[in-house]
């Protein structure tokens, strides 16, 4: 018998992107998936062997981490805030293309008083691995969205957030200082599970692998 395979995808914005990568792979929902009103969080697929889970961004790499799901398609950015050791990232599927950036208020100066800066974040990992490579101690403060609003209302100095046009940061006032890395969709894979499904978990990767260098070479 084949071993069911859980493929985790995001809910957010990549999703849009991901389903027609997905279905070029031979992966199609069923119709629940589509359907608003549904509240099914684990969805058969046109393949028997495959079933899809929808969660948050975050969570597509816990559970993938974890083996509770096999493969997963999820940002850069939160593969590298966690820095999960079984996680393989194999393939760059070039979607979701965005950057992790520092942003202050406009003409206020980049100073770092006593080596000691306050930063709001969705990516407490990155910004202090960021900001330690560079001997300043960044004190976190963990938010979910609308980190733009933290330097105005005095929460922090300074944002560490996505930015894809620069529109969100220039409305609320905001400057990119630097940036810290490019951002990606990635396929990505529980390292145990690439080991142990040795027929099917490859062949779904290298799937995805060709699809994007076909796409990328168009
Ligand atoms: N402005 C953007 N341009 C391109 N890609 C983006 C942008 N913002 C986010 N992304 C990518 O999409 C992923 C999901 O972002 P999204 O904003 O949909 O999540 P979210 O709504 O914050 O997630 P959640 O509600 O689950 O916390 C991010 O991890 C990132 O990889
Ligand atoms: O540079 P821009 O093109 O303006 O994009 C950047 C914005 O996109 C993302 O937010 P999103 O719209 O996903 O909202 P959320 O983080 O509140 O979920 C990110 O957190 C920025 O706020």
């Amino acid at each position: 018998m084949t071993e069911p395979i859980i493929f985790a995808i995001p809910k957010g914005r990549i999703l849009d992107e991901a389903l027609p990568l997905m279905q070029a792979a031979g992966i199609e929902p069923e119709a629940a998936f589509f359907d608003d009103a549904s509240r099914a969080l684990l969805f058969a697929t046109n393949n028997p062997a495959i079933s899809i889970i929808r969660v948050r961004a975050f969570d597509v790499a816990t559970f993938v981490a974890h083996g509770a799901a096999q493969i997963g398609i999820v940002g850069s950015d939160v593969i590298d805030e966690f820095d999960y050791s079984e996680l393989y990232a194999p393939v760059d599927l070039g979607i979701g293309r965005c950057r992790i950036s520092v942003a202050m208020p406009q003409g206020v100066p980049d100073d770092v008083n006593g080596g000691h800066i306050r930063v709001a974040t969705k990516y407490p990992g990155t910004t202090s691995r960021y900001y330690h490579a560079r001997g300043i101690q960044a004190e976190c403060v963990k938010l979910n969205g609308a980190m733009e609003l933290a330097p105005s209302l005095g929460l922090s100095g300074r944002i560490v957030d996505l930015v894809s046009s620069g529109k969100t940061l220039a409305e609320n006032g905001l400057v990119e200082t630097a940036v810290i890395s490019q951002v990606s969709a990635r396929l990505i894979v529980n390292r145990a599970a690439y080991k142990m499904m040795s027929g099917t978990i490859p062949a779904m990767v290298e799937r995805f692998r060709e699809l994007t260098g076909a796409r990328a070479a168009a």
